[in-house]
């Protein structure tokens, strides 16, 4: 059991996918009800989750940190608690104040939002309500691993990919579809359109392929998109990033179905590896299609870099074995 918090600070975003009205209200009241000093800040615009985040880091500042929204909130708060100690940023001004505790608070995801991947990755999915109350009773709090995009300094919680998987997240954009069937939709949508590239994967300096690429996908979380487990064997605290590359000896119009249940590991064609540093490459002179916790990275670049934070980020979740 970890010790009970005394401070949160809500941040909802009413704009996620799933929001249903007053959830931020009904959160901050459970949470004084529990005993804490609870603040609420509605997000207005994206880039606010991060600052308001960042603005949590003070002496005095709250313990808990409580993300309502989808994976992009998720992800803007993460990294809005992170100093530049922890991302091993230099050229910042340095770790940032914090709480009375002397570390970052931790951070509480409850999931309105579209894939919510990152809370089925802690929670298993269970209902944002009920993670709030186990929180709000028996809070167990674990130190997961980021990935960090080398080339930026940019976090990721759930992970990064290329290709087909980075590919949908762009295409989803264009689906009116509420929840993780827009997701579906998009996968389908992008496989039907897509056309494997030229790619090299290192992990720890080895090429594990080198090759037509369909996707890889580096983290982080085990799913993406909410339904798809991309990456079954991450463990969010072995200190290691996990990566799988998905060449062109499967058939495109399987793997949705594989992907679902992490079934297309171990298949012909599909390279599955674990390290502290992966690099991807598009081997032809053309820019990568790169996405990191569902940006599309900008500008575009031939070659990226992911590195591991291990234990970078202190989260609230079940006690193990808890769900
Ligand atoms: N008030 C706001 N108006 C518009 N956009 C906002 C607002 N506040 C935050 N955002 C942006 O909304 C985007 C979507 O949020 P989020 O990712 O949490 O939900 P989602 O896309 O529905 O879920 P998921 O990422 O799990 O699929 C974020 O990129 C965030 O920056």
């Amino acid at each position: 059991m970890s010790d009970p918090f005394t401070s949160a600070l809500v941040i909802a975003n009413p704009a996620s996918g799933t929001y249903p009205p007053g959830a931020a209200e009904t959160v901050r009241r459970r949470l004084a009800d529990a005993g804490l000093a609870a603040a609420l800040a509605l997000t207005e615009h994206p880039g606010h989750a991060r600052a308001l985040a960042a603005g949590a880091l003070t002496p005095g500042g709250p313990d808990l940190v409580v993300a309502v929204g989808g994976d992009g909130t998720a992800h803007e708060v993460a990294c809005g608690l992170l100093t530049d100690a922890d991302t091993g940023t230099t050229a910042g001004s340095g770790p940032g104040p914090l709480p009375h505790s002397g570390r970052s608070p931790a951070l509480l995801t409850l999931p309105t939002g579209t894939g919510n991947s990152f809370h089925r990755e802690i929670w298993a999915d269970l209902p944002w309500r009920a993670s709030l109350e186990r929180a709000a009773t028996a809070p167990h709090v674990r130190a997961i691993d980021l990935a960090r995009v080398a080339e930026n300094g940019v976090p990721a919680v759930l992970g990064a990919s290329t290709g087909v998987v980075a590919q949908s997240l762009v295409t989803a954009r264009g689906i009116a579809e509420a929840g993780r069937d827009r997701y579906e939709k998009a996968v389908a949508a992008a496989l039907h359109a897509f056309t494997p590239y030229p790619g090299r994967v290192l992990v720890d300096g080895e090429v594990v392929q080198q090759g037509p690429t369909v996707f890889v996908d580096v983290g982080g979380g085990r799913y993406r998109g909410g339904r798809f487990r991309l990456l079954p064997h991450s463990v969010m605290d072995d200190g290691l990033l996990d990566v799988c590359v998905v060449g062109t000896a499967l058939p495109l119009r399987d793997l949705p179905a594989l992907a679902r249940d992490g079934s297309h590991v171990g298949r012909e064609g599909v390279v599955y590896a674990r390290g502290r540093s992966v690099v991807v490459e598009r081997t032809d002179g053309r820019p990568l299609v790169f996405e990191c916790d569902g940006d599309v990275l900008a500008p575009a670049r031939e070659r990226f870099t992911l590195d591991v934070l291990p234990g970078a980020l202190r989260v609230v979740g079940p006690p193990p074995g808890g769900h």
